[in-house]
């Protein structure tokens, strides 16, 4: 897998092969990815992260990623969306925020960085929230009604544990679910959220 995998344009493309190039370089100093993972960054993570996008509705307007690290999935859908709407990063470490800024001013993309905890953001709600290896789902549920608005969606890329960490959450919550199979590992999946309500005990 490389970037020319990708169905996107020449731009596009330059963005995503500077992105890997400057997380490659951070790497060696700042623990954002695996460092083994980066052997395989385009499956792994790229293509990993890129794959949410078709499940947001196309007509989203704001985007809060959480637990964003070194972009992923957030400033990878920065560079795919074409129209350049705008992306909140939340991440509590100051380090991988730096790395976060230096990559929104190199390739100039539409993000704003917040170097915070998730529980201490006061921002406005948005359309679309995403997370990926953040924390179990009951806890990427306390998040939504703050962040994500009343008719928004949540996508979290989760691994292998996700079936019995979507049995846990619902002893806590409603939501209307849907399951995608990941593309990039055969017991992954994408879960797609909408309607949170909390369970009545
Ligand atoms: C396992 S990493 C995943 C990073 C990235 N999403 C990825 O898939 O590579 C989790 C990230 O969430 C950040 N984080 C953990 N708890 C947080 C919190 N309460 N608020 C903001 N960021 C948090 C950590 O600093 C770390 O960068």
């Amino acid at each position: 897998m490389s970037a020319h995998n990708l169905d996107v344009s020449r731009e596009t493309k330059e963005k995503l092969e500077e992105y890997v190039r400057l997380l490659a370089k951070w790497n060696k100093s700042i623990n954002l990815v695996a460092p083994v993972s980066l052997n395989d960054v385009w499956s792994r993570h790229i293509e990993d992260s890129a794959q949410i996008m078709s499940f947001a509705d196309s007509n989203w307007e704001t985007w809060i990623d959480i637990g964003s690290g070194g972009g992923l999935p957030g400033l990878v859908i920065a560079i795919l969306d074409e129209q350049h709407r705008p992306i909140t990063l939340v991440e509590s470490d100051t380090r991988k925020c730096s790395f976060l800024r230096t990559v929104k001013r190199e390739l100039n993309l539409n993000v704003d960085v917040q170097n915070l905890r998730i529980e201490h953001f006061r921002g406005s709600a948005a359309d679309i929230l995403s997370a990926r290896a953040l924390a179990p789902l009951d806890q990427l549920l306390q998040f939504v009604p703050h962040l994500l608005k009343a008719d928004g969606k949540a996508l979290f890329l989760k691994g292998e544990t996700h079936r019995d960490e979507i049995e846990v959450a619902q002893e806590n919550w409603r939501f209307e679910l849907t399951v995608h199979p990941s593309k990039t590992h055969p017991a992954a999946g994408i879960l797609e959220i909408a309607g949170l309500k909390p369970r009545e005990s």
